[in-house]
């Protein structure tokens, strides 16, 4: 076994060596290793440069240097050529945060980011985590700058009551001296006195304290799980809400669980009861993930349409991804004029999971300006990669290699014609630049060769070794190449990695 690298000055024997091995090549890269870090020989032969970008553990070594004035970009950065209808520049808004009015936004295009990894995430399954882990992540989740962070249900045990009294009293009171940012740190709380106390007494030490109080709404959930007719439903949603205005919220958002399944009817004549009870947001949850995006668009417009007081607080949506539409239907109740998304980092949650912050942020991000009437967030989208390695890390719950946004493959190019295209100019077909999700791109340009790739690509990593060949020899080797890719063409996990971030070409027959 040996590498190849820049020093070998024996090109054709080192790549007769190369292709005659009958044991793996590492033809991708490690998400948990930086290029840096890769081994150059061993059981594996690898092609160091095949390395796309310098992803490592983001919590220790995410070192681009902290950039006050990119922080507020509303759009993504330019790949190296700016594509007609994808990410551009768009102007910077202020870099202070605005002044928090819990029923009120700075603009008619702010979308308040409500992130529930730490309350919906940790009931994914499997997903639980401890004290310490979440208040890391809850620390993290502040980096990310999310307006809302909803960390548990205080009710539920001792334990969790301690576990998010300690984030408030701690993240809850965190400003960021520059910007004045500091997160809302929210409780759950099901209709009932004693959990609203809990969630009081655990939320009240954060400077910006917030209560989501839900109950059923539809027929099936009210008929067979809280076992009470609609009147009874909504005196207990109206009379929690002024109980914990009572306590001392001032912030009360009512969760209408089910809603997808709701009858309309009823949703604003619940809706409305909240709303002259005193609640400052209401969220319509699509709890079973049985709504479809036009459907659940059409559900918020009618609710918006048709309650009153409606438009003097804030319309949250709620979507759960059963049928694998969480962020389209996400996006759909922001264009049908929801302005709170609630998601989760990786989209961990019951199930499926809920709607995943990274996706809905970056596609408002990338798209806002262009088909949503110009929809932003304040999320600073280079913690997302951070975040999401976190996320994974603590909850063991790994994303797959394609997964959007935050998965192994997302600038990765492995096929012939698309590699061509890539080395060309990015724009041909990257969306989003790594930077922009904090991914740290090393000084080659996520190509891996495989049995798909083609001369440009071969071509152009030799030239990266140091080997400049003319066309002839360029056409020896790459069809001794192409022999070797059709042995085997299984890509199969790194077994020394961690997660499935590494893909090894496994060409034993
Ligand atoms: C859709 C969601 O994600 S909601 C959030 C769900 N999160 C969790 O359940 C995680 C934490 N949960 C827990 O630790 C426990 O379930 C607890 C402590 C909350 C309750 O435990 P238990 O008292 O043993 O009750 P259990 O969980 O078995 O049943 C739930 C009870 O809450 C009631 N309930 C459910 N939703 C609501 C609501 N919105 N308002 C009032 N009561 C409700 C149910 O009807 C049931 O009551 P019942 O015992 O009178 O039939
Ligand atoms: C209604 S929001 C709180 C409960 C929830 O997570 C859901 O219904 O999906
Ligand atoms: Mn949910």
């Amino acid at each position: 076994m040996f590498s190849i690298s820049s020093q070998n000055n024996s090109l054709t024997i080192s790549f007769l060596s190369f292709f005659s091995r009958t044991y793996s090549i590492v033809m991708a890269s490690s998400l948990l290793t930086s290029p840096g870090m890769i081994p150059t020989t061993g059981s594996a032969v690898v092609l160091r440069s095949v390395l796309p970008f310098g992803f490592s553990l983001p919590s220790l070594r995410l070192t681009r240097p902290y950039n006050k004035s990119s922080l507020f970009i509303s759009c993504c950065s330019p790949v190296s050529e700016k594509p007609a209808t994808s990410a551009i520049d768009l102007k910077p808004v202020v870099e202070r945060w605005p002044e928090y009015i819990p029923h009120k936004l700075p603009d008619k295009n702010y979308v308040r980011v409500f992130d529930t990894t730490l309350r919906d995430g940790e009931q994914a399954p499997g997903g639980a985590l401890t004290p310490p882990q979440k208040l890391e992540i809850a620390r993290q989740l502040a980096k990310l700058r999310v307006d809302v962070m909803e960390v548990g249900f205080p009710g539920s045990s001792e334990e969790e009551f301690e576990t998010v009294r300690t984030i408030a009293k701690t993240v809850g009171n965190e400003v960021d001296e520059e910007t004045g940012y500091v997160p809302v740190i929210c409780a759950i709380a099901r209709s009932k006195e004693r959990d609203i106390e809990a969630a009081w007494e655990a939320v009240k030490y954060a400077k910006r304290p917030k209560i989501l109080i839900f109950t059923s709404t539809s027929d099936i959930h009210m008929k067979y799980k809280l076992k009470k007719t609609k009147e009874e439903v909504i005196e207990m949603a109206a009379s929690s809400i002024r109980f914990a205005k009572s306590l001392g919220f001032i912030d009360v958002q009512l969760g209408c669980e089910d809603g997808g399944r709701s009858e309309k009817e009823f949703l604003c004549k619940i809706l409305g009861e909240a709303i002259k009870a005193g609640a400052t947001a209401v969220n319509v949850a699509d709890t079973v993930g049985i709504n479809m995006p036009e459907e659940y668009g059409e559900l918020v417009r009618y609710l918006k349409a048709n309650t009153p007081g409606i438009d003097d607080i804030l319309f949250s949506v709620h979507c759960h991804n059963d049928l694998g539409v969480a962020t389209a239907n996400t996006i759909a109740g922001v264009c049908a004029g929801a302005r709170q998304v609630e998601v989760t980092v990786n989209g961990i949650g019951e199930r499926s999971g809920n709607a995943p912050l990274e996706e809905v942020v970056m596609a408002l991000k990338c798209r806002g300006a262009y088909v949503m009437d110009g929809v932003y967030t304040r999320i600073d989208t280079r913690q997302i990669m951070a975040t999401s390695k976190m996320v994974q890390e603590y909850t063991g719950l790994y994303v797959q290699p394609h997964k959007p946004i935050v998965g192994a493959n997302c600038f990765v190019h492995e096929s012939g014609v698309h590699q061509d295209g890539i080395l060309k100019n990015r724009s041909t077909y990257e969306i989003l630049s790594p930077e922009d999700v904090g991914v740290v791109k090393s000084q080659n340009s996520g190509i891996v060769l495989g049995k798909l790739s083609g001369r440009h690509a071969v071509k152009d990593r030799l030239k990266e070794l140091g080997y400049e060949l003319d066309d002839e020899k360029l056409n020896d080797i790459f069809s001794r190449f192409r022999d070797l890719t059709k042995q085997k063409k299984v890509f199969s996990h790194c077994p020394s990695s961690r997660s499935h971030m590494c893909l090894i070409y496994d060409r034993r027959m």
